[in-house]
């Protein structure tokens, strides 16, 4: 079954906030939007909101559940559940990754993206487009 893995499009002044993974993670030095793996017993917010504050040390509100990706990696299968996230409180301070940017919308797509992200940054743009 595929792991739950939930991941936060956080939005400020108009950019976007992506992570890049470092050497010793899983799919080492690719970028990603900020997250991990639903806990049992946890909410898929509640992972967010707990992943996103050990991770980068921000405190941020779930707001909006895009459409999950179902990726299969060599050595397992992934749901990748993408939420767009609002800005509550705290400064970056990066726990596990080698690196940050806050993106402009219109750079996403130069990045070189975890396999499973790559249609949900495309549909993000859709949406982020359309309003
Ligand atoms: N957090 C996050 N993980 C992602 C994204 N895209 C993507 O393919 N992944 C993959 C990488 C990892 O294999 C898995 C997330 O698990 P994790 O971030 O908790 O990774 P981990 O270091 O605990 O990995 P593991 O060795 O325990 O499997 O999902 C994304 O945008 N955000």
């Amino acid at each position: 079954m595929a792991i739950k893995v939930v991941c936060a499009i956080l939005e400020q002044h108009g950019r976007i906030l992506v992570t890049q993974r470092s050497q010793h993670m899983p799919q080492p030095l690719l970028w990603e939007f900020p997250g991990g793996k639903v806990e049992p017993g946890e909410t898929e917010e509640e992972s967010l909101v707990r992943e996103i504050k050990e991770e980068i040390n921000l405190v941020v509100r779930p707001i909006t559940r895009l459409t999950p990706v179902v990726h299969r990696y060599s050595d397992k299968e992934i749901m990748l559940i993408p939420y767009t996230c609002r800005y509550l409180s705290g400064v970056v301070q990066l726990a596990e990754h080698r690196s940050y940017q806050w993106a402009e919308p219109s750079d996403l797509m130069k990045y070189t993206w975890c396999p499973a992200d790559v249609p949900i940054v495309e549909e993000y743009l859709l949406h982020s487009s359309a309003i």
